[in-house]
C-alpha cells in the first residue's frame, strides 16, 4: 500500500481563498481591510523566504501589510518600542515577529509584549493558556494548520494515539494541546525521551518536528498511520527534505505530508486566517 499524500499547498490555497472572500465581505460592508505587521530582524536567509511569502500572501488576499525590516544590531528596547507602537495602531490587527531573532534579543519578552488580541502567531501565554483550557482564540499557526490538514481526511480523531516528536513552543507543545482538544490520547517525545522508537511505533497519528533530515526511519511508522512532517532540512545538494524517511514511510502510512509542499504552506495560510479572525473578532 502506498500512502495518500496530504497536499498542504492545495489545502493552503483553499484556506487563503476563503480569507479572500472574508476580506471582500468586509469591504462590501464598508469596513477596512485587515492589517498585518510583519517584522523581520536581521538577515537570516530562511526567515527572509518565509517573511516574503507572508507579505506576498497578504497582498494576494487583500490585506494591508506593513513591513518592518530591522538590522541585526536592533536593541531590545527598540524592538519593544516598535511592538508598543503597533499595539496602539488601529489599522493593525496582527503583529508577526519572525523567529528566530538574533541571539542578542529575548524572544520571550517579545512574545509577552504583543497584545494578545494581535498575537496572530498564537504564542502569547494568554493564547496558549486558552488552548490548554479548551477555549481557544488565536492558535499557533503550524499546529492549527496541521489540524486543518487532518480535517480534510475522513478520520475520527477521538481516541487515536497521537505521538508528537519535538516539544518546542512554536510547534510541539501547542500541537500536543491541539491533538488533546481534538480528542486524541497524546504522547510528547523530546530530547530526554528514552526509547523513541517504542513511542513512534504506537502512533496512529505521528507528528515530527525535530529539524533533522530522516530522523525517523520509515520502518518505525505504524501500518495505516497518518504522518505529518514539520521538518524543513536543506541538504548540501540544495534539496529540501523532512524529518521522516519519506520513501519508506509512505509504503506503511495511510496518509503522509510531503516536504516541501506539506505543513510549511499551511503555516502561512493559518497566519492569514488568524489575522482575519483577529480583525473580525477583536478590532472591526
Ligand atoms: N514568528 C514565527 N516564526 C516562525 C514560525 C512561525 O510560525 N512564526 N515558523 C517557522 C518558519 N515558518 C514561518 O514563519 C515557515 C516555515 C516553512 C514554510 C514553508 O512554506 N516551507 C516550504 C519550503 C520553502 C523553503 O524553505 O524553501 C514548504 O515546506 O513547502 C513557511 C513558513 C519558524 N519561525
Amino acid at each position: 500500500m502506498s500512502a495518500q499524500i496530504i497536499d498542504g499547498k492545495a489545502i493552503a490555497a483553499k484556506v487563503t481563498d476563503k480569507v479572500t472572500e472574508g476580506v471582500k465581505a468586509r469591504i462590501a460592508k464598508g469596513l477596512r481591510a485587515p492589517g498585518l505587521a510583519v517584522v523581520l530582524v536581521g538577515g537570516d536567509p530562511a526567515s527572509q523566504i518565509y517573511v516574503q511569502s507572508k507579505r506576498r500572501t497578504c497582498e494576494k488576499v487583500g490585506f494591508t501589510s506593513k513591513a518592518f525590516d530591522l538590522p541585526d544590531t536592533t536593541t531590545q528596547e527598540d524592538l519593544l518600542a516598535l511592538i508598543d507602537q503597533l499595539n496602539d495602531d488601529d489599522s493593525i490587527d496582527g503583529i508577526l515577529v519572525q523567529f528566530p531573532l538574533p541571539k542578542s534579543l529575548d524572544e520571550t519578552l517579545v512574545v509577552e509584549r504583543i497584545k494578545p488580541s494581535k498575537d496572530v502567531d498564537g504564542f502569547h501565554p494568554y493564547n496558549v493558556g486558552r488552548l490548554a483550557q479548551r477555549i481557544p482564540k488565536l492558535r499557533s499557526c503550524t499546529p492549527r494548520g496541521m489540524i486543518t490538514m487532518l480535517e480534510t481526511i475522513d478520520v475520527d480523531l477521538h481516541g487515536k494515539h497521537a505521538v508528537v516528536v519535538g516539544a518546542s513552543n512554536i510547534v510541539g507543545r501547542p500541537m500536543t494541546l491541539e491533538l488533546l482538544l481534538a480528542g486524541c490520547t497524546t504522547t510528547t517525545c523530546h530530547r530526554f525521551t528514552s526509547d523513541l522508537e517504542h513511542h513512534v511505533r504506537q502512533a496512529d497519528i505521528l507528528v515530527v518536528a525535530r529539524g533533522k533530515a530522516n530522523f525517523i526511519p520509515g520502518e518505525w511508522v505504524k501500518e495505516g498511520a497518518i504522518v505529518l512532517d514539520v521538518g524543513i532540512n536543506r541538504l548540501e545538494s540544495g534539496k529540501i527534505t523532512g524529518d521522516v524517511d519519506f520513501d519508506t514511510a509512505k509504503e506503511r502510512a495511510a496518509y503522509i505530508s510531503p516536504v516541501p509542499g506539506g505543513v510549511g504552506p499551511m503555516t502561512v495560510a493559518t497566519l492569514i486566517e488568524n489575522t482575519l479572525f483577529a480583525c473580525n473578532e477583536f478590532h472591526s
